[in-house]
Formats: C-alpha cells, sequence, structure tokens
C-alpha cells in the first residue's frame, strides 16, 4: 500500500486556522495534520488491515506510551468493520512497553516490558501499533526479540514514518503519512512527556523546545 507523502518544504496549516490549547499556543509551530485528516486516512488503513488479515484471530499490540491514541483509534476503526462486514475477525489486544538493554551494543534487541505473557503470541495473527517510525531501529530490534515466539504473521502499522537519511530503510507494512525530518508533537506523541494531550499533529516551536526541556 501507498501512504500520503508530506513534502519537506510543506509548513503545515497556521495555528489560527484549528484549536490548539492555550497552554501550547507558544509551544508549536504549526500544524502538521489535523485531527480530522488523521481520523480519516486511519479508517482507510482499518480496511487495508481487515483486507489482509483475513479471519484471525488478530491480536492488537500497543506500543506505550506514543502509540496509544493510534492504537485506540485504530483498533475502533476495525471493530466496526467487524460488526458490519459479511467477514469479521475475532481481535485481542496487549501493551507493551521498550527499554533498550543499558549496554546498548545488545544482541539488537530490545527488553520488553508489560506484556501478559508473549508466548500466548504463538501462532496467532499480529499487528503492532507504532506511533512513529524514526530511524526504525528499534522496530527492527523488536521483531528481532518477537519472531522468536513464532507468531502466525507479523505486521506493523505506523501512523508515521519520517524521511530521515538515519534510516535503516525498515518499511512498516501499513503507514499513515510519510513525514519530513522534523520533530513532531501531538496525538500521543510527546516531548518529554508533554503535547499528549493536544489533538492535532504539531511542529514543535523553538521556543516550546528550550521552554519544555528536561
Ligand atoms: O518527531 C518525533 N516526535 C516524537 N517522538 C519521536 C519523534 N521521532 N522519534 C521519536
Amino acid at each position: 500500500y501507498d501512504c500520503i507523502k508530506i513534502p519537506d518544504n510543506y509548513e503545515g496549516y497556521s495555528l489560527d486556522m484549528f484549536c490548539i490549547p492555550k497552554h501550547y499556543e507558544n509551544d508549536v509551530e504549526s500544524i502538521l495534520i489535523p485531527k480530522g485528516l488523521i481520523t480519516d486516512r486511519i479508517e482507510r488503513l482499518a480496511r487495508n488491515i481487515c483486507c489482509d488479515v483475513g479471519k484471525g484471530p488478530l491480536v492488537g499490540l500497543c506500543v506505550l506510551k506514543g502509540g496509544y491514541q493510534f492504537f485506540g483509534d485504530l483498533m475502533d476503526r476495525i471493530r466496526t468493520i467487524n460488526a458490519s462486514g459479511e467477514n469479521s475477525v475475532q481481535m485481542s489486544v496487549d501493551f507493551i512497553r521498550l527499554k533498550s538493554y543499558e549496554d546498548d551494543h545488545s544482541s539488537g534487541e530490545v527488553k520488553i516490558i508489560g506484556s501478559d505473557d508473549l508466548s500466548s503470541l504463538t501462532g496467532k495473527y499480529f499487528i503492532f501499533k507504532q506511533d512513529i517510525v524514526d530511524t526504525g531501529a528499534t522496530m527492527k530490534k523488536l521483531l528481532n526479540t518477537l519472531t522468536k515466539f513464532k507468531p502466525a504473521s507479523i505486521k506493523v502499522a505506523s501512523l508515521l514514518v519520517k524521511r530521515t537519511p538515519r534510516s535503516t530503510g525498515y518499511r512498516p507494512d501499513y503507514i499513515g503519512f510519510e513525514i519530513p525530518d522534523k520533530f513532531v508533537v501531538g496525538y500521543a506523541l510527546d516531548y518529554n512527556e508533554y503535547f499528549r494531550d493536544l489533538n492535532h499533529i504539531c511542529i514543535i516551536s523553538e521556543t516550546g523546545k528550550k521552554n519544555l526541556l528536561f
């Protein structure tokens, strides 16, 4: 499947065109992807996934924290499709957090914490929901770690993929938008835990970067 490619020189929408919480109006440069566009794009991603997954069962794996908004919205659309379509897919969910090993040179694996029981993955179809794939390094490590559990198939859905020279070239199976190499926030994407309560995907301002540092 192809995805929506936002060009490098795209400036986004002015803050005056949409609603931004007052507490962020100085920390955001422009609106890159308004919430409504995200919602409509997710509806199509859900249809693509349902077409491919066949009879399932499907395990939806949410990579916290950044993925929770995308995960919730995508699973909601898949449920709607299941409720109305002629073929439906039984779904379950699991939530994981990732910690890269302290001695980061490690065997290209990441530590997965918080999931119920990864051995339940064996023989199941599954869809990862990732908020953003930047270099793709974490995703590759994660897939390394998970294939050990012999799932029937692993597919990855990412709302965003960054066009960056630092990319490992990893491409998820379902992508919402390909974006320029800029730091984006909102729709659960954070900067030092800020902006998770911002609906639209925005470009952070220089002021924001300075004010909201650790
Ligand atoms: O642009 C980004 N915004 C938030 N979080 C991350 C980003 N890139 N990698 C992680």
